[in-house]
């Protein structure tokens, strides 16, 4: 049976998710309810404003029914607004999130002046080839303990990790055609099973 993978449907990039996830081998399915949360065997946590998403995950009831699920091991993919979500440290924040992995995250961390870049990012984990990484107004880790895996690097800073069944990407992987990180999302829910 083909797995079934949620895209958390709040706010934001979740559209681009969806179709990432089109390409390959998986049923998709955006999340609004706690009902299709349940529906489903992985998360992904799309790019967006983290303040407005983290609000309406609350209002629909969906913190404690994801942190839930995390706890029964449940693989979950942020990516930028999503990676700040997961994050257990916001820096200068008291947003709603829900705080899953052991990192320190800033938000907006790559200047002004650099609102949004593309650069080949090297992550041996997905494959030789650089991936076409692109920040938009990205965060990135500034702290993080021994159980935290770091997959990626730009500049010296910390912009992919994993922690487990927990996944995390400062950039917008859904905005390329390289499908490699989709792929090696749908892999870690295939081996939960
Ligand atoms: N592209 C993005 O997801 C940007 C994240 C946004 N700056 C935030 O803090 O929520």
């Amino acid at each position: 049976m083909k797995v079934k993978i949620g895209v958390l449907a709040m706010q934001g990039a979740f559209v681009d998710h969806e179709k990432a996830l089109q390409m390959l081998d998986c049923e998709t399915m955006q999340i609004r309810t706690v009902e299709q949360l349940n529906q489903v065997q992985g998360l992904i946590i799309p790019g967006g404003e983290s303040t407005t998403i983290g609000k309406l995950m609350d209002q629909f009831g969906l913190i404690d029914a994801i942190q839930e699920r995390s706890s029964q091991g449940m693989p979950i993919w942020g990516t930028c607004a999503g990676m700040i979500l997961l994050a257990k440290e916001i820096e200068a924040s008291d947003q709603l999130r829900l705080g899953l992995m052991d990192i320190k995250v800033r938000r907006n961390a790559f200047g002004r002046q650099v609102d949004s870049f593309e650069v080949p990012l090297d992550m041996k984990e997905i494959g030789d080839e650089p991936f076409p990484a692109v920040f938009i107004r990205a965060p990135y880790i500034s702290e993080k303990n021994d159980q935290v895996k770091v997959l990626a690097t730009h500049e010296e800073k910390t912009v992919a990790v994993r922690q487990g069944h927990l996944l995390a990407a400062a950039f917008h992987p859904e905005l390329t055609d390289d499908s490699r990180m989709h792929q090696y999302f749908l892999d870690m829910v295939q081996r939960s099973l």
